[in-house]
């Protein structure tokens, strides 16, 4: 998969080459190119933003550099080919809320392309205009305002390419994690097991694999009632055993 990220801060993309995402990328299992928008200015000054139609407070960022920049990175997309376009991702706080469904949907794609916003956001005649060379979607982090698309597309980057084949070592692991089936994960624990007179769980140590199943499963149910009982409505709890559905 091939990610592009545009950004005014192309530097805000550096972590990007760490760890897991960083090592995809130099097995060759992901592709990611970070353009500075800037560089798709034709002034003097590189000016990104102008003051809004209508008035209000901050700036909105110009049409221009966005379209020329957009342009470019879609002339060279493997996804622009007939029948198909590549996604071009706009972070908003008025997007749809990225969920690890929406992960796994975009971890199909072959070329995901990022407008990373700043300001008041990007000019709206870009998207509408995008949408003749992209599949366009604004897409939020989470109900909570941020000051730019940079901080979502690092999590949507390593949401999505995590979910790629080969990135992650063991792909068992993506499938018992919190979200993948609708719950929370269960409490992980490790050597040593007594700490600070804190004792692991006795049945983690009894090598019984259907208690220890059962522990955990039971303990993914009472995190997720707990603390995010929105995902409790959003089950099919017709596969839920008579005990599982009075927890
Ligand atoms: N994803 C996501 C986001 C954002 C986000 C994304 C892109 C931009 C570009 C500018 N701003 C500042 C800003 C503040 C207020 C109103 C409009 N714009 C962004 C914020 N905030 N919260 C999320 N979950």
């Amino acid at each position: 998969m091939r990610f592009d990220v545009v950004s005014i801060f192309p530097e805000y993309l550096a972590p990007l080459d760490l760890s897991l995402i960083g090592k995809a990328r130099t097995d060759g299992l992901l592709e990611l190119n970070v353009h500075d928008l800037r560089t798709y200015t034709k002034d003097r000054h590189r000016t990104v933003d102008d003051t809004p139609y209508g008035g209000g407070a901050g700036m909105v960022m110009k049409p221009e550099p966005w379209a020329q920049a957009l342009t470019e990175i879609a002339e060279t997309s493997p996804a622009s080919v007939p029948e198909r376009k590549p996604t071009l991702i706009v972070p908003s706080p008025a997007g749809e809320v990225f969920t690890q469904k929406l992960a796994y949907e975009l971890s199909e794609e072959v070329h995901l392309v990022f407008a990373c916003g700043r300001y008041e956001g990007i000019d709206e005649r870009v998207l509408e205009w995008a949408g003749e060379q992209f599949t366009v979607r604004a897409v939020s982090l989470g109900d909570y305002v941020l000051n730019g698309g940079e901080v979502a597309v690092l999590a949507m980057v390593e949401a999505i390419g995590r979910l790629v084949p080969g990135v992650v070592g063991n792909p068992e692991s993506l499938i018992e994690e919190s979200h993948s089936d609708g719950l929370l994960e269960y409490p992980v624990y490790t050597k040593p097991s007594s700490w600070r007179e804190r004792e692991v769980p006795e049945v983690l140590l009894s090598g019984n694999h259907g208690k220890i199943a059962k522990f955990r499963r039971e303990h993914q149910l009472r995190r997720t009632a707990t603390r995010r009982p929105d995902l409790i409505d959003a089950l099919d709890v017709s596969s839920f055993s008579k005990t599982e559905r009075n927890i």
